[in-house]
């Protein structure tokens, strides 16, 4: 057991947020989207701290502090509201928490999607830093997931090095992290 006596695997932040999913008027298939594809490329030991909270900015904010600064998870992935509608507030929460925002993420996230759906100029999404986590927003199509972390995963290890972070591995054959030669 590591010192905080949860485990020596590194927590990793997976949050849903979605108003009918939380209500349980549909099942959550986002998270476990989300838990499939971090299985699939780390092989560092790690484990999820899933979260499913409905879509209220101080909420998911809430959320997204304790993940970050209890927790100490490295990375969190939000899924959800953050398209145009007047309830989607997940950039905005999440730009509340960080410190920092990364745009190049929502960038290449948005790009990749467009080769699939022309609506994926509807998503808000962004990421950023709060201490040393990075946080990662994803539209809440639990197929856009994939498609949105096939675009960023190669940087996310390293800038979890530069944050501070632990190291994090990946599986090459799934996606090869890239960190610059000294
Ligand atoms: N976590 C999820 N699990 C399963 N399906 C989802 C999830 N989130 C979204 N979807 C699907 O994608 C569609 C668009 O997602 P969006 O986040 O815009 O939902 P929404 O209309 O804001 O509703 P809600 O917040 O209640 O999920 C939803 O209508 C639903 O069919
Ligand atoms: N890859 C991908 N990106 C996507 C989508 C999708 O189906 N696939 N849906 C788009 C749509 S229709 C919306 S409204 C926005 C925001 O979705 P959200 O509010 O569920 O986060 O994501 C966009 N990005």
């Amino acid at each position: 057991m590591s010192e905080a006596g949860r485990g020596p695997e590194l927590p990793i932040g997976i949050v849903t947020v979605s108003d009918r999913a939380s209500r349980g008027l549909y099942a959550d298939r986002g998270g476990p989207a989300i838990a499939a594809y971090l299985a699939r490329v780390l092989v560092t030991p790690w484990r999820p701290e899933r979260r499913l909270v409905p879509d209220e900015r101080p909420l998911i904010a809430e959320v997204l502090r304790e993940l970050a600064d209890d927790l100490r998870c490295p990375l969190v992935l939000v899924t959800g509201g953050t398209g145009p509608a007047p309830r989607d507030v997940t950039p905005e929460a999440t730009a509340d928490v960080c410190e920092r925002l990364l745009p190049g993420f929502g960038e290449a996230m948005r790009a990749a999607s467009l080769t699939e759906v022309p609506t994926a100029i509807l998503s808000r999404q962004v990421a950023g830093t709060r201490g040393t986590t990075l946080i990662v927003d994803l539209p809440g199509k639990p197929s856009a997931i994939a498609t949105c972390l096939d675009a960023i995963f190669a940087a996310v290890p390293y800038c979890i090095d530069l944050i501070g972070g632990p190291r994090l591995d990946t599986d090459p054959s799934v996606c090869k992290a890239f960190r610059p030669a000294a």
